[in-house]
């Protein structure tokens, strides 16, 4: 079987190669099949991260969390220690680019979410299962933060990222439902 480093590189191209159009229809589809959810309906508080193409777009399901009335949370990472701590923010604005060449909260215009506090986490990652096997850039971060998350977790995938089977480790978490376009 491939080894984590080659699946990530091997979904990685597939999905940077993806064009466009496709990209945007496609992110749109998986955000309207995440809104009809219960699991989407019932939350106050939305966990999530920040995207960067080719990751699926989150921004629509930002936009439309603020529109409903809901706070959304987004990571702010501690790399020393590869832990998170979810900040909830309003506007855009209130991001800065530290780490990585991500945007992440500024700490002094968010406000510090406690996981009991976050209903829906909905987790990035390159590769799943539909079972919800999943991996991520690396990082381990998300598995660190699943170990004491007991809430609702959810990713979603573009078709390039759904795979049968994925090298697993012992601390690797599964997400507890997929999202994936079906057709
Ligand atoms: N948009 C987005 N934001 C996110 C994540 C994500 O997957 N997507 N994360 C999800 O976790 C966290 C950041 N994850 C990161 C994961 C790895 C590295 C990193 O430094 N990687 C090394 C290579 C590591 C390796 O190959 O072992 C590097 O880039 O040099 C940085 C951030 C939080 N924010
Ligand atoms: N719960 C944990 N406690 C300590 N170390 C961990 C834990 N989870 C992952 N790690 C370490 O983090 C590193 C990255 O793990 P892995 O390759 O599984 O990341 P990933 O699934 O791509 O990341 P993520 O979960 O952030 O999306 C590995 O060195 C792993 O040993």
């Amino acid at each position: 079987m491939v080894d984590k480093k080659q699946l990530r590189k091997m979904i990685m191209q597939q999905l940077t190669e993806m064009p466009s159009e496709q990209y945007t229809s496609l992110s749109e589809k998986l955000a309207s099949q995440l809104f009809l959810t219960s699991h989407w309906q019932q939350s106050k508080v939305v966990a999530l991260t920040i995207s960067r193409f080719p990751e699926v777009d989150t921004f629509p399901i930002i936009n439309k969390a603020w529109s409903e009335g809901k706070q959304v949370a987004i990571p702010k990472c501690l790399p020393k220690t590869r832990e998170m701590n979810f900040r909830i923010f309003s506007s855009y604005d209130n991001l800065e680019v530290v780490y990585s060449g991500l945007q992440e909260p500024v700490v002094d215009k968010t406000k510090s979410v406690q996981p009991s506090e976050i209903d829906l986490l909905i987790v990035p990652g390159v590769a799943y299962t539909l079972k919800g096997d999943r991996i991520g850039f690396g990082g381990g971060y998300y598995d660190r933060y699943l170990v004491d998350y007991n809430g609702f977790t959810l990713s979603l995938a573009f078709p390039q990222q759904v795979v049968n089977k994925i090298p697993l480790d012992q601390h690797d978490l599964p997400v507890q439902k997929i999202i994936t376009i079906t057709e």
